[in-house]
């Protein structure tokens, strides 16, 4: 049986698990990169040369944390920020510079052609409005070459409440479900956008009153 949420649920279930429980961001966030660690090494993908597309909110946290882990196990690997990173929350910024003395390489612009595997890791619940325009051209060049895409989350661009594409949505081969499985990824166009929907516990806890608007399916 799988518990569908709403990203607004989600939202409320990473903030109870950080503020009540008192399981930090940080954790969360390491915990999030280790499951997908987990699904990369399972063998089904070419870790000849990750690259990873970064966000300015946590999701793009979850990727930086990814290529760390990659890096350390001697997997090429390198970060490209989508946005100006110096406009970063907190956790992304402070990811970096872990990632940085760890010595993760960064690349300023990168030819898809020339990853064997993209992570995507630039929006997840976070997102609210369409795509910026430069965004969406990149998403569409990406989906052009049909690169493998592996979606930290969410595939970017697609509303993880109505499945709705906002603008223009990444194509992934496998999205990584943190916690819970968005319901957006189970109604198409997002479905379609999803591909292989995998969900991984990350230590999210669940109030015992807590009533999901989805009913188990
Ligand atoms: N405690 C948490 O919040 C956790 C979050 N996690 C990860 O963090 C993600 C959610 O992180 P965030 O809430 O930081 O959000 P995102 O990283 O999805 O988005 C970043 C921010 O971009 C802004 N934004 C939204 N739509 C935009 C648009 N169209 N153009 C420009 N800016 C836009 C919003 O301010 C949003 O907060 C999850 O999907 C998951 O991957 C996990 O690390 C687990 C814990
Ligand atoms: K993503």
């Amino acid at each position: 049986m799988t518990q569908l949420v709403t990203t607004e649920e989600m939202q409320e279930l990473d903030q109870y698990t950080m503020a009540t429980i008192g399981l930090s961001e940080e954790v969360l966030i390491e915990r999030a990169a280790l499951a997908a660690l987990d699904v990369l090494g399972a063998g089904a993908y070419d870790l000849s040369n990750v690259l990873v597309l970064v966000g300015l909110g946590n999701n793009g946290a979850d990727g930086i944390a990814l290529a760390r882990l990659l890096h350390q196990l001697h997997i090429p690997v390198s970060l490209q920020f989508v946005g100006n990173a110096n406009k970063a929350k907190p956790a992304v910024k402070h990811q970096l510079q872990i990632a940085e003395a760890c010595g993760v390489p960064r690349s300023e612009k990168s030819d898809f052609k020339q990853a064997s595997l993209i992570i995507d890791a630039i929006f997840g619940t976070g997102l609210n409005k369409d795509l910026p325009e430069g965004l969406q051209k990149m998403v569409k060049a990406a989906n052009h070459i049909e690169s493998t895409v592996v979606a930290l989350d969410l595939p970017t661009g697609v509303n993880g409440t109505t499945g709705q594409i906002m603008g223009a949505a990444l194509k992934a081969k496998t999205t990584i479900s943190f916690g819970f499985t968005k319901v957006g990824v189970t109604k198409n166009p997002g479905k379609k956008s999803a591909g292989q929907v995998l969900v991984k516990e990350i230590g999210i806890v669940v109030p015992d009153d807590f009533q999901f608007s989805i009913n188990k399916q």
